[in-house]
């Protein structure tokens, strides 16, 4: 099947690399030119585990292209569009203008009987509205809501073989056979038994959020227990393995820390809400308001914390910060708790140190006034506090008595709880975290 993908960022990207690995033909379409000649010369232009060799792989193969020209997707038969969604500047509402303008490049090289599959997160009533604007200017074309539910770090894999598929459809006959053709597309997934949800456009639109919501309310459930945890001195630790036991709780995402940061859930939260509020049913998500209060707190509790270990002030104190992508295995640096806390230190004063594996480009882009270094050795040197903000493998593996030598003093503050406390104050080090004793 010959497929275009608009939008070649972290989902597009991923998700035309792993069409051509379904056995497909695809272009790839970005604005952006440096990301279209990177991508064509197989170079990621953002870290993810595996998508390098995938690239590589498919390229080979010649089914792969990229571009800038939105011409070139004239000959597909599906389009996916894959453009970002950001959150307004100053305001909660999702950003429609990059889906508009893909929408409005891809019309002109439409055919008869093509099928135009939306991924992009957007509000409800989005999909009706381009559904709208297709029957006006592509009238033999049919819109599908294909929301993802990919995570990055495990983009490919979440992409090959994901937990299930979601087809939002209008009502009528080009519908069945768009579905058919998105059946061909995704063939050896569903072969495989991924199970396929088939709703109409509202309800698959609404399950994207719906998804995120809930993984943020999960996260900020734990949060608010570390925060209880903090004023009893209990773990909250061993109260999400307890409570994670129960099947009907399940303990994925109960790890309580700095607490959830990304281009997805925070933006997707709020944007959830300023909809909800446009439709007169801004009461049902008012629960989301304190789910996003809780996260942010836990931002300015780690501040709180560091002022705390370091006897009342941070001005002019050497703290060593080490992540800045907003979760392991990606450099996405998009609303990271780690990168915010340590942004809000520098301007607090404090003289802030700040190293990742792969996100320190991104980082310094966003924040120039800060240090960045490549190592962690020399985040460490001469440091008079640590602070984990972000659990990449290495920060997890660190030998405090190897580690000691570096620092001038041995303080940690363990932001994602993802250190062996016992480990670290056997080795001299004092040893705080969010939500443990
Ligand atoms: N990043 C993720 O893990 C996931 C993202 N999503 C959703 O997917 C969408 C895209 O997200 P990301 O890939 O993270 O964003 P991104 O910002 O990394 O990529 C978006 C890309 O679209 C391109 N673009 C903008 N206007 C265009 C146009 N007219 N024609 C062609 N390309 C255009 C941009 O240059 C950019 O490269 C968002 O709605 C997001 O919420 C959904 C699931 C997972
Ligand atoms: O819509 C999206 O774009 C995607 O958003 C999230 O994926 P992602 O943002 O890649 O990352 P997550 O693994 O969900 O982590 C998000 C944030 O929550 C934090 N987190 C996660 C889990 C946890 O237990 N505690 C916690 O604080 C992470 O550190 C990270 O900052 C969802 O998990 C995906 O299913 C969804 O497709």
């Amino acid at each position: 099947m010959r497929i275009s993908v608009f939008g070649c960022g972290y989902l597009g990207a991923v998700h035309a690399a792993c069409m051509v690995k379904l056995g497909h033909e695809v272009v790839g379409i970005d604005v952006i030119e440096a990301q279209v000649t990177a991508l064509a010369e197989g170079r990621a232009p953002f870290h993810e585990p595996g998508l390098p060799e995938l690239l590589e792989e498919a390229l080979a193969t010649g089914r792969l292209r990229f571009s800038t020209d939105a011409a070139e997707a004239a000959g597909a038969e599906v389009h996916f569009v894959c453009v970002g969604t950001p959150q307004k500047r100053g305001e909660n509402a999702a950003d429609l203008r990059y889906v508009q303008a893909a929408v409005d490049d891809l019309i002109p090289h439409l055919s008869p009987g093509d099928v135009v599959v939306g991924k992009s997160t957007v509000p409800v009533g989005t999909a009706e509205n381009i559904a709208a604007r297709l029957w006006k200017d592509a009238p033999e074309v049919t819109l599908l809501w294909n929301p993802e539910f990919l995570r990055e770090g495990h983009a490919v894999d979440d992409t090959l073989r994901p937990d299930r598929f979601v087809y939002g459809v209008q009502a009528g006959e080009a519908d069945a056979r768009a579905v058919a053709r998105l059946d061909e597309v995704y063939a050896v997934a569903l072969a495989d038994g991924t199970p396929k949800l088939v709703t109409d456009l509202a309800t698959a639109q609404l399950v994207k959020v719906a998804a995120n919501s809930f993984l943020a309310t999960k996260i900020s459930f734990i949060n608010a227990m570390a925060e209880l945890c903090e004023a009893t001195g209990a773990d909250v630790t061993q109260l999400a393995d307890a409570i994670g036991l129960d099947d009907r709780i399940g303990r994925r995402f109960l790890d309580a820390g700095l607490g959830f940061g990304g281009g997805c859930l925070p933006k997707d939260i709020r944007a959830f809400m300023a909809r909800a509020g446009e439709l007169g049913a801004d009461q049902a998500l008012s629960f989301l308001r304190e789910v996003d209060a809780i996260n942010m707190r836990r931002r300015v509790r780690m501040v709180d914390l560091a002022r705390e270990e370091l006897g009342g002030s941070i001005v002019q104190r050497r703290i060593a910060v080490l992540g800045a992508a907003f979760k392991p295995h990606s450099d996405d640096v998009r609303d990271s708790p780690a990168l915010s806390v340590a942004a809000q230190m520098q301007l607090q004063g404090a003289s802030v140190t700040v190293t990742d594996p792969w996100a320190v480009p991104n980082a310094r882009k966003k924040w120039p006034d800060l240090t960045f270094v490549d190592n962690v050795e020399d985040a460490l040197r001469g440091a008079e506090l640590v602070l984990v903000g972000t659990e990449w493998p290495e920060y997890v593996a660190l030998d405090p008595e190897k580690v000691s030598r570096l620092v001038k003093d041995r303080r940690i503050i363990d932001g994602r709880n993802c250190l062996d406390p016992t480990a670290w104050r056997d080795a001299g080090w004092t040893y705080r975290a969010l939500g443990r004793p």
